[in-house]
């Protein structure tokens, strides 16, 4: 690891020899990556064969900090596909830097994975949306990178990606007509919606102002991850399906205003992670490895 600013995070090597050590924990190879949101870890359960790994046997490897996230990643069999679960993601309000938010993600592709499902729980802004809500994502506004912390600040190894990535079509067209079909099967229609999720930095929820500002930008969605996730995975060539789970109403006007907490997001979490874990795993059954 070097830590010039011009040269920060981890080497193409780093990467290697990371997905090296951690793959010889595990008999799988995994060809599907999955990164589970706050209080969304439990379709770590449904893996079948599953072989733990604790980010803290990992060298080099973050550690997660925060309530929901319990930091480890989980091999094994869903709907017959080879996975590796994050159960547990790194944010950057928690004092890591962008790079090393995303940093699994270079580590799950060395492993072998081409694609990647990221998970969140998000604050709805659009109106329309309702608690409880499924949103996948069409698009993202990376707020910090717009404003100088994109997650590819540093100096660039093409043997990652290009210099300068185009960021237009992150989220994969197919995975999405897909995942709808399957949430118009599942009978999940009235609660799917799909948006814009734009990212904070956090921890702090938003003031009235803000969430008004966020909605006139164009953002359906608010959550405090998934953007670098998302970025990196492009920059490396992989497919990406996102999907929030909308835990609360961002208020809007001060004669409503909800005060959101993280235990009302973990609460909304754990009420309806079993439609988002159904539909993420028979989206899982039609992915192409
Ligand atoms: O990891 P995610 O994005 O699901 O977590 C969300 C955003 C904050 O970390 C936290 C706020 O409750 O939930
Ligand atoms: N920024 C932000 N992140 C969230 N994560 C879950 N709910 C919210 C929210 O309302 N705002």
């Amino acid at each position: 690891m070097t830590t010039d600013q011009s040269e920060v995070g981890y080497t193409f090597d780093d990467i290697n020899s990371i997905a090296k050590d951690v793959l010889q924990k595990t008999q799988h190879r995994p060809t599907i990556g999955i990164i589970c949101g706050s209080g969304l870890g439990g379709l770590a359960d449904k893996v079948d064969q599953p072989d733990v790994v604790h980010y803290h046997e990992i060298k080099e490897f973050p550690v997660a900090t925060v309530q929901g996230h319990e930091g480890k990643l989980v091999f094994g069999k869903l709907e017959g596909k080879t996975v590796v679960l994050m159960r547990g993601r790194f944010h950057y309000y928690e004092g890591y830097p962008m790079w090393k938010v995303a940093m699994p993600v270079r580590v799950m592709k060395a492993m072998g994975i081409s694609t990647l499902i990221v998970t969140n729980a998000a604050g709805g802004l659009n109106p329309e949306f309702n608690t409880g809500d499924l949103m996948i994502l069409r698009d993202h506004i990376d707020l910090p990178g717009l404003t100088g912390e994109c997650v590819l600040i540093g100096r660039n190894d093409e043997r990652f990606g290009p210099r300068f990535p185009a960021t237009v079509g992150t989220y994969d067209d197919q995975l999405i007509k897909q995942a709808k079909a399957i949430a118009q099967e599942l009978g999940y229609g009235p609660v799917l919606r799909e948006g814009v999720y734009i990212m904070i930095g956090g921890p702090t929820f938003e003031t009235v102002a803000e969430s008004r500002l966020l909605r006139n930008w164009g953002a359906d969605a608010v959550g405090m991850s998934t953007v670098p996730e998302a970025v990196v995975a492009k920059h490396c060539g992989l497919k990406v399906f996102g999907i929030s789970l909308i835990t609360d109403m961002c208020s809007l006007s001060y004669d409503a205003v909800n005060a959101t907490t993280h235990e009302e997001v973990l609460k909304i979490g754990q009420k309806r992670a079993g439609d988002l874990q159904k539909l993420v795993s028979c989206l899982i059954g039609k992915i192409q490895d």
